[in-house]
């Protein structure tokens, strides 16, 4: 199997730091991965999904983020992007899903150096990260919230709360967060980057930060495991100093076109016929994160 060919662009917000670590995770994770049976990567030639449908299934990579795509209690893959890929898939042809668990931050040069097929972690639409992958539409729209302790002392509940009150910032490695709290005027290199949410909440508990940044969903789920800390209300970060709303996508690389122009249409129907809520739900997405968004218009055009 391929490692990362180490020349993949390094995205802005995502410190060398993080995007190393990632990259050495991803080493390990991509060793076990090497033990797998033939996928459509590694089935030489033709279009892929043409590939997947022959091979029958398609390898998701998922950053271990609940509820947008995990391995459960029983060891199970789901996820609000898992669930989606499931639908969209099959009725692509191609019926089972394999998970490629990694980090966040090794999620886009795992897939630029063939480690699975798709991003499935709902990550979110930037232009950056469109000069590295192409997307689908976005499947769900999304604000930002803080992990903060219980009581939140420090007052935070916006970036520019962190870099006023000088609080000690915390976030995911490779998270769209990082960009955020730096146009506020934070120090990116005085971030602390943590592998996932749980090490974030585990870093506010024990003092190590005092805020760590993520999807509200992200954070809102994570913290019903503490007693000792809480998420913010939902905001909007700044960009280019307006309120932004997120979006959400399956990224792939950038010559399969084909494939996310298929994958694009099943998605519209399954917005159209309601199927997309029902999927997401459970997830704890509400009616008002579905989205019109276009992965053209957050790529910036
Ligand atoms: C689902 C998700 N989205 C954000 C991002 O895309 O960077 C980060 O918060 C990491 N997780």
């Amino acid at each position: 199997m391929a490692p990362p060919t180490g020349n993949e662009k390094h995205t802005p917000g995502t410190t060398r730091r993080s995007l190393l670590a990632g990259v050495a995770a991803l080493g390990a994770l991509g060793a076990a991965g090497c033990t797998r049976v033939a996928t459509a990567s590694t089935t030489a030639g033709g279009d892929l999904l043409d590939r997947m449908r022959a091979a029958g299934v398609v390898r998701l990579g998922i950053a271990g983020e609940i509820p947008f795509g995990y391995i459960d209690k029983n060891g199970e893959l789901t996820g609000e992007a898992p669930e989606l890929a499931k639908a969209i898939f099959k009725r692509l042809g191609v019926d089972r899903v394999q998970p490629v668990p990694t980090e966040f931050g090794s999620l886009i040069p795992g897939l630029n150096s063939q480690q699975f097929d798709v991003v499935a972690a709902g990550m979110y639409v930037n232009p950056e990260r469109c000069e590295q992958v192409i997307f689908a539409d976005p499947d769900y729209q999304m604000l930002d919230s803080f992990i903060v302790r219980k009581g939140n002392p420090k007052g935070l509940h916006t970036y520019q709360d962190v870099v006023e009150k000088k609080a000690k910032f915390a976030t995911g490695t490779g998270y769209a967060e990082i960009q955020y709290a730096v146009d506020a005027g934070y120090k990116e290199s005085d971030i602390l980057i943590v592998p996932d949410q749980v090490a974030g909440l585990n870093a506010v508990e024990a003092g190590r930060a005092d805020v760590f940044a993520g999807t509200a969903l992200t954070t809102r789920e994570v913290v019903k495991k503490s007693a000792k800390a809480e998420a913010t209300k939902a905001f909007a970060p700044l960009v280019d100093g307006k309120p932004h709303v997120d979006g959400g996508a399956f990224a792939f690389r950038p010559t399969e076109t084909r494939l996310r122009d298929a994958f694009n249409v099943e998605l519209r129907k399954l917005k159209k016929s309601g199927e997309l809520f029902r999927i997401l739900k459970p997830f704890g997405f509400t009616e008002a994160e579905m989205t019109d968004l276009t992965a053209k218009e957050l790529c910036g055009g």
